[in-house]
């Protein structure tokens, strides 16, 4: 089946960046959360995101100019039902999950394809609980979306080759690359990089470093991007603990216990960029470490 039309649920970090590429590799985007403000905002940074582009000739302000005409927004999920393809990318927790496939299932044409954006969550349990765990997959893109080179796909324990096959291509037609993951928790590189993370974490918690030690570290000794808390705080200290608490329960060892101190700061409400506040204060003009 060609995919053309293209539906995202979850207007947040990932959901404005999904929509921002789809849109540019010329897919019609209809994307849709419940707050109205996120919606809004959503729009405002593509717009933002891809004018970033033009000035660095990246793209031209014509092909700017049509990808934004080729985003829609909507609070109605169900607008969502004729779409070709839907890409879930709401907030990190099961049962939202699980809700948005449930509302979405019987206004649904019989051949959509259904996908998470999920960082953790398992893909076969999501796909049981709608009417096509065969059209069902894992399409996981990285953080910022338009930069990011890669997007997992995980086939749940009844995804079809078909399925495999369509999302394989559609990743190649946004210019991307795929790496094919198990469906294990948080299959491959949260499983991998979510630890160094909460080891961070650790680190800071156990007085081993400062948050500016510690990134320094990372960025100087290992040469990563990004230090360890700077990129916690990046992603959102709430999915981070959701990740953890999946590795956790899934695979039962406690070498991924997540920190105390991690809990802590989304028990405040501390969630990192997104709230102006992690481990690191972003309210005013550079941001401030908060330990
Ligand atoms: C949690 C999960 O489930 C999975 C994940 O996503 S894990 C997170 C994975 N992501 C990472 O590890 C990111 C690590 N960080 C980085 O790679 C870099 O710091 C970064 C690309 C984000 C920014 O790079 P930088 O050199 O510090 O900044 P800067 O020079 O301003 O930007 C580099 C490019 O990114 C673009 N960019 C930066 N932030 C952006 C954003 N939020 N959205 C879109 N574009 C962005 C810039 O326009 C620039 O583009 P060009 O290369 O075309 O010039
Ligand atoms: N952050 C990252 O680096 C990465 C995250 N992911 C995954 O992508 C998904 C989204 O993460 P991210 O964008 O960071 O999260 P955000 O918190 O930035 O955005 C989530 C958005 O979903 C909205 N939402 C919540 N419930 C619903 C619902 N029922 N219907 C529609 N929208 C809803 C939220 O609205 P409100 O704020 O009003 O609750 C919010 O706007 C998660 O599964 C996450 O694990 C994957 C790769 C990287």
């Amino acid at each position: 089946m060609a995919i053309e039309r293209v539906g995202v649920v979850g207007a947040g970090q990932m959901g404005n960046g999904i929509a921002h590429v789809f849109a540019l590799a010329g897919y019609d985007v209809v994307m849709t959360d419940i707050s109205a403000d996120a919606l809004t905002a959503a729009v405002a940074l593509i717009d933002r995101n891809l004018e970033r582009q033009v000035s660095k000739e990246a793209i031209t302000a014509d092909t700017k100019a049509q990808a934004m005409g080729r985003i829609k927004t909507t609070q109605t999920l169900t607008d969502l039902g004729q779409m070709d393809l839907i890409i879930e990318a709401a907030t990190e927790r099961e049962e939202i999950k699980t809700k948005i496939f449930a509302e979405l299932q019987p206004h649904l044409k019989p051949e959509t394809i259904l996908t998470s954006n999920t960082s953790s969550i398992s893909i076969t349990r999501l796909a049981s609980r709608t009417d096509r765990p065969e059209k069902f997959m894992g399409f996981h893109f990285m953080n910022p979306v338009p930069i990011m080179q890669l997007v997992e796909l995980i086939r749940g324990i009844a995804t079809d080759e078909e399925t495999f096959k369509a999302c394989y291509e559609v990743v190649e037609r946004l210019g991307k690359t795929s790496a094919t993951a198990e469906d294990f928790p948080a299959f491959i590189v949260n499983r991998i990089l979510m630890p160094m993370i909460n080891e961070a974490i650790y680190t800071l918690y156990e007085g081993v470093g400062s948050v500016k030690s510690i990134d320094t570290s990372l960025k100087l000794g290992a040469n990563h991007p990004m230090g360890p808390l700077e990129l916690a705080d990046f992603i959102g200290l709430d999915t981070c603990l959701a990740i953890m608490n999946v590795l956790h329960d899934g695979l039962a060892d406690t070498k991924y216990r997540p920190c105390p101190l991690l809990t802590k700061y989304v028990e405040a409400g501390w969630l990192g960029r997104k709230t102006k506040r992690g481990f690191y204060d972003y309210r005013g003009e550079t941001p401030v470490p908060t330990r």
